[in-house]
């Protein structure tokens, strides 16, 4: 992902120091002199900050380190926090082939990164989290390792990559042999049987869309789930899947830390609409935005082989416009892309229908994105039926882009205003799923294999997840507190209005409204 992109972030990121979560969190953190972090081993002297969170990850443990010049770790759980005395091995990757030629393969226990890049000469040094990769110790023997994996939530190009690469990353790093996949999704513990999993099963699965392991919303027992994990003798869980399921890891975390088990819980995000906060960009992004191309060729291609066409596309994002941003941008044939972020207006002066009318004399055809969460407030005003949820809570959306479509043609064939040829085009399945492309496939292997070196080395609790382009561990409840979203203020958003040239939909008000500043953090 671009710069701008990584500094959209960092602006959600500074309204958290207005949070009540953010003001606890330094009231209970454990201050330390410099930044010579303790190693993980001597973590257990740390009191842990047992900040209880405001918002939706209610039980969350927070282990917070201080260090001069507002340096902050913001670490995730390990072993020793709760199992003081377990025994460690030399890390088998030491012996390996592949890696015993590479200079400085093991990650030094003190190296973290920083949340914020962009810093001024006295600004505090900020957020930072420990930095992935193998250590020295691993607190498992090969053969003592039974891994299970799961794939949550909706569907997204790269799950079958992150899931082939848990497995032989596990194999072939690590020499485990037990590793099984759990169908289904999350009710999958408790009400399917387990599929074994070997490098030879997984060998090709990377060029098939979806999840060979199955997924769903709901079904999240986290007492069940536990007990299942513990009668079946499961000691590391690698669970895929979106911010929902993230929490869910996190609950599934905490009654395994309450039961004090030697199991370590690793997440990895997965969300097409690329709406995780904290990371740079989630896998099968940069695919599904490689994937709307096709289609927004096609709208572009139907509407200007008619006089007056209008092609439509609907792309996915619930609460994130980030796939219809970046498709726009991507494509230069867009004349307008509407987000959730941005409300819009279609009648009277600076709205849709009055832009569109425009844009039709001028140019004889255009192309409007829109993302599925866009304009659900407008719907709703005409609709009256919001509220419904899925099996997860997540809330169900009215449709879009037909309900657009509708509108766009009723107000140009009132009043014989304009004779328009509309065509509407809803990829969203298709492009979620496609096999992911080839720079998720690294980006996949990457995360699948930072996640195991994350386990093996007694790490648990964590997301794995790059943070200004480092691979990263992150304590749950930092990617599941809020969302990442477009912000309509920052110079991304303003690039798209510049290329499109649509309206930005605002009242003068609004805009002053957005713009003041908020109080500097404390
Ligand atoms: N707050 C929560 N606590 C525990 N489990 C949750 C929570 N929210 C969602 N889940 C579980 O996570 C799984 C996936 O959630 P969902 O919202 O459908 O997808 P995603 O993970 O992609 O956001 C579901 O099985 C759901 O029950
Ligand atoms: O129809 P489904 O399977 O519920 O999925 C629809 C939703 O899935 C998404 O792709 C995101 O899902 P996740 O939260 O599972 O990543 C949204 O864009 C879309 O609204
Ligand atoms: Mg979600």
């Amino acid at each position: 992902m671009s710069t701008e992109a990584v500094e959209s972030q960092q602006v959600v990121v500074e309204s958290d120091y207005d949070s009540p979560t953010w003001r606890q969190l330094s009231d209970f953190s454990v201050a330390v002199t410099g930044n010579n972090f303790p190693s993980h081993a001597s973590y257990a002297d740390l009191r842990l900050s047992s900040v209880r969170d405001m918002g939706s990850v209610a039980r969350a443990d927070r282990k917070i380190v201080e260090g001069e010049f507002g340096y902050v770790l913001e670490d995730v759980p390990h072993f020793t926090d709760y199992l003081p005395d377990l025994p460690t091995y030399p890390n088998p990757l030491q012996d390996n082939p592949a890696y015993s030629v590479v200079k400085k393969y093991f990650v030094n226990e003190d190296d973290t990164v920083p949340q914020k890049i962009v810093v001024q000469k006295n600004s505090p040094r900020g957020i930072h989290f420990r930095r992935a990769g193998p250590r020295q110790r691993v607190y498992y023997e090969p053969e003592d390792v039974y891994a299970c994996i799961v794939t949550c939530g909706g569907l997204c190009p790269g799950l079958n990559t992150v899931i082939r690469e848990i497995v032989c990353g596990l194999s072939y790093m690590y020499g485990v042999k037990k590793i099984v996949g759990i169908q289904g999704g999350y009710m999958g513990f408790y009400s399917r049987n387990t599929i074994p999993l070997t490098p030879k099963s997984v060998n090709d699965i990377h060029k098939r869309g979806g999840t060979i392991l199955g997924t769903s919303r709901g079904g999240h027992d986290a007492i069940k789930i536990v007990d299942n994990i513990q009668d079946r003798g499961i000691n590391q869980v690698y669970i895929i899947g979106g911010d929902g399921t993230q929490k869910g890891a996190s609950v599934i975390f905490e009654e395994i830390q309450r039961r004090g088990l030697e199991v370590a819980v690793a997440g990895i995000p997965k969300t097409i609409d690329n709406d995780i906060a904290v990371i740079d960009k989630s896998f099968g992004f940069d695919t599904a935005v490689e994937e709307a191309q096709r289609a927004i060729n096609a709208a572009h291609v139907e509407s200007e082989s008619v006089e007056n066409g209008i092609g439509v596309v609907k792309l996915m994002g619930r609460f994130s416009g980030f796939i219809a941003m970046y498709a726009t941008l991507a494509s230069r044939d867009v004349d307008c892309c509407l987000i959730p972020e941005s409300p819009f207006y279609l009648e009277g002066r600076g709205g849709l229908f009055e832009y569109i009318e425009k844009r039709l004399k001028e140019n004889g055809h255009m192309v409007i994105v829109v993302a599925e969460g866009a304009g659900q407030e407008l719907i709703a005003d005409s609709i009256r039926s919001m509220g419904h949820e899925d099996a997860s809570g997540n809330k169900l959306l009215l449709d879009v882009g037909l309900w657009l479509s509708q509108k766009i043609k009723n107000y140009f064939t009132s009043r014989q205003r304009m004779t328009i040829n509309l065509k509407y085009i809803d990829p969203t399945y298709m492009i979620r799923a496609i096999p992911s492309n080839a720079s998720d496939n690294v980006y996949c292997t990457l995360l699948a294999q930072n996640a195991v070196h994350g386990a093996m080395a007694g790490y648990t609790g964590f997301t794995v997840g790059v943070v200004n382009g480092r691979h990263t561990y992150i304590p749950f409840y930092r990617v599941t507190e809020k969302r990442n979203k477009v912000i309509i203020t920052d110079r991304m958003w303003a690039r798209l209005l510049s290329s499109t040239n649509q309206p930005s939909f605002l009242s003068a008000e609004y805009i002053e409204e957005i713009k003041t500043p908020r109080e500097p953090p404390k």
